[in-house]
């Protein structure tokens, strides 16, 4: 069997490698808008299979997609279209703790295998400046929640408890174990 992640994440593919893991890419292409559940588990599976919808499985694939939410008091934020946007999510999380949930859809002609993850981070206070600097730079805009815990979002990161991946945006080590069932 050989894997198929279907992602444009950068971070997916570094996790994969990191695994030692082989596989190809293909990009879905996939109107996420269209999944509205505010449950962010039904919320992230229900996208990783959208995703996992619009790609083409060969007989000898299993096709890998993922997403990530972040959650904090049972409101989802995803990526911050604006700077008020990425404002607005980094104030609310600042000072406080909030759930990030990375559902993976493992997808071939004959199976799908759900993984679902979900790891606790809480954020030091941040003062105004901190939040103004980091809203003006590129960083929060492609990710769940408007922040990267493995770029300059670390400094904001009093505690984490769960799977580190989880919030880069794959739970790898539960990836990992249900891929050695496939002998991938
Ligand atoms: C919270 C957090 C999220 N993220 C990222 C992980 C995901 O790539 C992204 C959430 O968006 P997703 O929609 O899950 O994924 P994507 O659009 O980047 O890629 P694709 O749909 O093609 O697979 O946020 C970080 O990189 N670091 C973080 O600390």
């Amino acid at each position: 069997m050989k894997l198929i992640l279907g992602s444009q994440s950068p971070r997916r593919r570094t996790l994969l490698s990191q695994a030692g893991l082989d596989y190809e890419i293909q990009i879905p292409d996939a109107d996420e808008k269209q999944i509205t559940s505010s449950d962010p588990e039904t919320k992230v599976i229900e996208t990783a299979r959208l995703k996992s919808s619009v790609l083409k499985i060969d007989d000898d694939a299993v096709l890998l997609t993922c997403d990530t939410v972040v959650s904090h008091n049972n409101v989802i934020y995803e990526k911050p279209d604006t700077v008020d946007d990425a404002r607005q999510m980094i104030r609310t999380l600042s000072g406080s703790t909030h759930e990030v949930y990375s559902g993976v859809i493992l997808k071939s002609r004959d199976f799908e295998e759900i993984i679902m993850d979900r790891t606790e981070v809480t954020f030091f206070e941040l003062s105004d400046e901190e939040i103004e600097a980091y809203i003006h730079t590129d960083e929060p805009y492609d990710k769940a929640g408007g922040y990267g815990i493995q770029s300059f979002g670390a400094v904001f990161v009093k505690e984490i408890k769960g799977d580190y991946n989880t919030v880069m945006g794959l739970p790898l080590s539960k990836v990992y174990r249900a891929l050695k069932k496939y002998n991938l």
